[in-house]
């Protein structure tokens, strides 16, 4: 089905789950009480900053910067630093070039070099991910990695991990081969509450502009085995959106695309009243999870 053509879901629900995709910024649903837990969804958001919803949760899926300088770092982090959640994690995706360690050292040249541009220094930008300013800002950095927490006082624990990578284009940042070398990494993945990951699955929100499906096969493969309950990606910002799977009667994932971009389907709304879409504006919103502890 052409992208233009797709049906646009504003909120999908299941018992234990809702998830609200277009709603009023100024007036966001009401949390649902104290037996759920609300998870913000944003991706992709490329130096940019735009107002968020506020919930219990804030999660980011990578492409934080454009191509990982400081500048664009200093920006996003001072912005999620100040935003209310008490809880926030984020991953890096294929823009955040200075945090793929070894790899930028050998391919920094290819973005950083003109007018005699040096590679940029990692340690102030680490700095901002894991100092004390995030730990502060209860703001954590998950590459490659399991973490655990309370979302609230006495409530549940949530598993989550984390992972930057994404399938080879144009050999950018934590990029794999499809194939073997996917299979190996995604092989590591526990099973986790929350899986964020900057790449969507294969035929799940990951459709471009010319139809094509190209999200990531291994990972696809893999979820029936995960079963997290939610996975939260971007990468492909045409295809922004979310769905609902069940596995079984106990058993669903809901699958978030929470890229922001000014392009695709959700863009026409603000196209048709002659806006230019933008970052946070008609057509966009952070994707709101609610989840049912
Ligand atoms: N055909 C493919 N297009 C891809 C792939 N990965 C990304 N893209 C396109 O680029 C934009 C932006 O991605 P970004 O990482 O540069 O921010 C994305 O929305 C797609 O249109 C791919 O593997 N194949
Ligand atoms: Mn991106
Ligand atoms: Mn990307």
């Amino acid at each position: 089905m052409a992208n233009e053509q797709r049906d646009l879901i504003d909120k999908l629900e299941s018992p234990s789950a809702v998830v609200h995709i277009e709603y009023d910024m100024a007036n966001p649903p009401p949390h649902r009480g104290p037996s759920w837990t609300r998870f913000v969804c944003i991706s992709d958001t490329h130096a940019h900053v735009f107002p968020v919803p506020d919930g219990d949760v804030l999660l980011h899926s990578g492409d934080i910067t454009n191509t990982g300088k400081l500048g664009d770092f200093q920006t996003s982090m001072g912005w999620l630093y100040e935003l209310p959640h008490p809880t926030k994690i984020i991953i890096a995706g294929n823009h955040d070039l200075t945090l793929h360690r070894g790899w930028y050292e050998q391919n920094y040249d290819r973005w950083h070099r003109k007018k005699m541009e040096s590679p940029q220094k990692v340690e102030p930008i680490y700095e901002l991910l894991k100092g004390e300013k995030a730990k502060k800002a209860r703001l954590v950095y998950l590459e490659d990695e399991e973490y655990t927490f309370q979302a609230k006082e006495g409530g549940r624990t949530w598993s989550v991990y984390g992972s930057p990578w994404s399938p080879w284009f144009y050999d950018w940042a934590f990029n794999y081969n499809r194939g073997p070398e996917a299979e190996k990494l995604i092989s590591k993945f526990p099973k986790t509450d929350i899986l964020l990951t900057h790449g969507p699955p294969h035929g799940i929100l990951d459709q471009t502009l010319s139809e094509d499906h190209v999200g990531c096969e291994a990972l696809a493969a893999r979820l029936p085995h995960l079963q997290p309950r939610l996975h939260l990606f971007g990468h492909i910002h045409e295809a922004h959106g979310a769905e609902l799977r069940a596995w079984n009667e106990n058993a669903s994932t809901v699958f978030v695309n929470a890229a922001n971009w000014p392009m695709g389907p959700r863009c026409e709304p603000a196209r048709k009243m002659g806006q230019r879409p933008s970052f946070g504006g008609p057509g966009f919103r952070p994707i709101i999870v609610d989840l049912l502890d």
